[in-house]
């Protein structure tokens, strides 16, 4: 689904594109990563034999590699990835070595030990997307040898086409096993890196608008507009943002079929907040700070959490608990603690088959709690009172009988020097019956409360006029108003764009009650689903992608405009008089264009797409390309590219950001090279920093809109840049 993605507009108002590498503001070198109650802890613990301490403590104390993976729909990722190959990885690193510091097979490469290899396709990930590179982000910064291949991460990062995620915090998604039809829930997903994948799985391969959705929930307010920044890179339109705290989620009702019901979901991811030791090779400041009460403390909240999302789980639906702590009272307590409560509702699933070439270790079945002071203890019956709020009972591992039943070895342990990456648990549990505590009669009954709450709520705001920011529980967010049938705006835009009766209208909304309309978003029928039955009982905090956008450029008939974001969503309703033919040579063409104000007049474009371009209005339209070479491939694996565009009086447009643009280019095997500035010898003219927009082909200045990012959204803009640029994701 390259199609979901990209749109930086927040973080390019914040000139914080493109510090993709720029290192922590404290520095990290400083930090001594020693921690005597860390490794008095795990050699109690036992957590990998002591034949192997050695190297693990050794490699926990290293930086960690680069990994990142290469995002979008299959045929415009292989793509890029070809580019990758070819164009990248073979020449910079170590041109003049052996060739061989490329593995594409790990473990099959008998000449080099992996300490050896530079350059490493992460084997588990699927279609060999995934990469990850021996050398910090400083590295790559500072050497001249790996000045392109710098540029190169930073522009395709830029444009959402690339995702630098830890390798590790990448294997949940994966053994999620999430369809199209999927009602997917992420408990805990701010910054968002695995709600992405979330939503890329969800969206497949298929062009088709998925019947699920993803709703991405986050307590922490600030954290959720990380989120938003998140699902406007991936432009999904079945994608919600919530804020609760989800260890007492409120149920979601829907209406689908009719009648009110309480949603259950098909599967869940449930990345708990935690000590995160596991990404101590990136946040080295966790050494300074690391004690065994953390982990004592989270256990509870974690289980609280997991506890809830069983609960909202579908019979028969998956779902995930993962940390970043190696720590078994946050890991294979918590899930002991909960299969002992469910009772045989709900078990552990094996499945190491979807990770093939995964280093990792069984779940353990035995640890031992321990106190502040790194005692630790066999039985609760051991534990001195002192310990006793922090140490309770449910912490301890299953008796010899019930660990025989538990089968923890079912959850996957990843420790720093099996691959080289930071330390990762993960559990995948199925719901085979309800849960000892639920009973289908409560549900009911909850549900028709709620059904009283809400036409309160209804009667209530009949009496009193709707303020524009609504507060439920002390949050503002501006309403989520849907266009009804008879929506005056919809003719003008449907007849413009020739829009298919199949494109339901309601599911275009803005966010705006009164004055006029600026942004028209889209979301699937699902979410409007969802979004109508629960604004009034859910903290809702973003939905929609942007589709069309008010113009104030008098010469087009039509008040608003595409914007590239819904593009791909709605580009199946558009008719053919406004989307435009054009071939490769006119792609370049338009996009090599540096001068806003000297857009390429038509004549210089193919003959089919002058004929075309001379036949309609002036005004939006949408640029495609569809590659020639595979285009009567039975799998449909032509590359296709759908730009907005403009049509002028006597010129044409393509309406893309300069880091799309390069992307574009490069798919396209256009040569990039001006903008690949080698920055040791010159000062950089080309912009992948996206700082400026000087490059940008960009729509005359009168139409462009004032489009007022709200502040939150920009501010989380460059918080995630941070985030990302720091690599912390706990
Ligand atoms: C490990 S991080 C999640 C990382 C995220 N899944 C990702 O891949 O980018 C844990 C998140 O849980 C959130 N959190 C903590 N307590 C929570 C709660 N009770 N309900 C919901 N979210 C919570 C934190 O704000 C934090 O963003």
């Amino acid at each position: 689904m390259g199609k979901f993605k990209k749109s930086k507009k927040g973080r390019n108002k914040q000139g914080n594109e493109g510090k993709w590498d720029e290192t922590p503001r404290r520095s990290y070198q400083d930090i001594v990563r020693e921690n005597e109650d860390f490794e008095k802890y795990y050699k109690l613990q036992g957590i990998c034999p002591d034949s192997e301490w050695d190297t693990f403590i050794t490699s926990i104390k290293e930086n960690l590699p680069t990994t990142f993976r290469i995002t979008g729909s299959k045929v415009e990722a292989k793509a890029l990835l070809k580019v990758v190959k070819s164009e990248f990885f073979k020449d910079i690193l170590n041109p003049t070595q052996n060739s061989k510091t490329v593995d594409e097979s790990v473990g099959e490469n008998e000449e080099l030990s992996p300490d050896e290899l530079k350059l490493i396709n992460l084997p588990w990930y699927p279609d060999g997307l995934a990469w990850q590179l021996k050398l910090t982000r400083k590295d790559i910064r500072r050497s001249e040898e790996y000045f392109r291949l710098h540029n190169f991460l930073i522009s395709e990062t830029n444009s959402g086409n690339i995702s630098r995620q830890e390798a590790v915090s990448m294997i949940p998604p994966l053994v999620l096993d999430v369809q199209s039809h999927h009602k997917v829930l992420d408990m805990c997903a701010a910054p968002g890196s695995k709600t992405s994948q979330l939503i890329e799985l969800l969206h497949g391969d298929n062009n088709n608008i998925p019947t699920g959705y993803v709703i991405a929930n986050d307590i922490d307010n600030k954290r959720c507009y990380m989120l938003v920044h998140q699902a406007k890179r991936l432009n999904s339109p079945c994608i919600i943002i919530t804020n609760q705290d989800s260890g007492a989620m409120p149920n979601f009702i829907t209406k689908s079929d009719g009648k009110p019901s309480i949603v259950k979901f098909d599967r869940i991811l449930c990345d708990v907040p935690c000590s995160g030791d596991g990404t101590m090779r990136k946040n080295p400041d966790i050494w300074l700070k690391w004690n065994a009460a953390n982990g004592n403390n989270l256990h509870r909240i974690q289980w609280r959490i997991l506890r809830r999302g069983l609960e909202m789980l579908e019979i028969g639906g998956q779902i995930v608990y993962s940390t970043c702590s190696l720590n078994p009272v946050e890991d294979e307590a918590v899930i002991s603690r909960i299969l002992k409560e469910a009772n045989g509702a709900v078990e552990l699933l094996d499945v190491t088959s979807k990770l093939p070439g995964l280093k990792f270790v069984p779940g353990m079945s035995h640890w031992l709690p321990a106190s502040r002071d790194i005692k630790g203890y066999e039985k609760y019956e051991d534990v001195p009172e002192e310990w006793h709020q922090q140490i309770i009972p449910q912490m301890f591992p299953p008796s010899k009988e019930e660990a025989e039943k538990l089968h923890l070895d079912k959850c996957i342990r990843v420790l720093p020097h099996h691959q080289d990456t930071g330390g990762f648990f993960v559990a995948v549990l199925v719901k085979n019956k309800l849960l000892p505590w639920e009973s289908e009669k409560k549900e009911v009954e909850l549900e028709n409360k709620d059904q009283e709450k809400g036409s309160k709520r209804e009667n209530d705001k009949t009496n009193e006029p709707q303020r524009k920011k609504r507060r439920i529980q002390g949050y503002k967010e501006d309403p989520f108003i849907f266009f009804d049938e008879n929506e005056p705006l919809w003719p003008l835009i449907r007849n413009f764009y020739e829009i298919d009766s199949k494109l339901d209208p309601t599911c275009l909304l803005t966010r705006c009650k009164e004055g006029k309309k600026k942004n028209i978003y889209f979301t699937s029928p699902g979410v409007r689903d969802i979004v109508i039955n629960n604004a009034d009982r859910v903290k809702l905090i973003n939905t929609g992608v942007k589709t069309f956008v008010r113009c104030y450029n008098t010469d087009m008939e039509c008040a608003f405009r595409l914007a590239q974001e819904g593009l791909q969503s709605i580009i199946p309703f558009i008719g053919p008089k406004r989307r435009v033919p054009i071939t490769k040579d006119d792609l370049i063409t338009l996009l090599t264009c540096d001068n806003p104000k000297l857009p390429p007049e038509i004549f210089r474009l193919s003959p089919k797409c002058q004929e075309h371009l001379n036949a309609i209005s002036q005004g939006s339209c949408v640029l495609s390309f569809v590659e020639e070479d595979n285009k009567n491939d039975p799998d449909n694996n032509s590359l296709k590219l759908h730009l907005v565009g403009w049509r002028g009086k006597t010129s044409a447009r393509g309406y893309v950001p300069t880091a799309d643009c390069v992307h574009y280019l490069r798919l396209c095997g256009a040569d990039v090279s001006k903008y690949d500035v080698n920055k040791f010898k010159n000062k950089p003219t080309g912009d992948l920093s996206g700082e400026g927009d000087s490059n940008s082909v960009k729509i005359d200045v009168e139409c462009e809109v004032n489009e007022n990012e709200p502040e939150e959204i920009i501010e989380a803009d460059a918080e995630v840049e941070k985030m990302e640029t720091a690599n912390t994701v706990s």
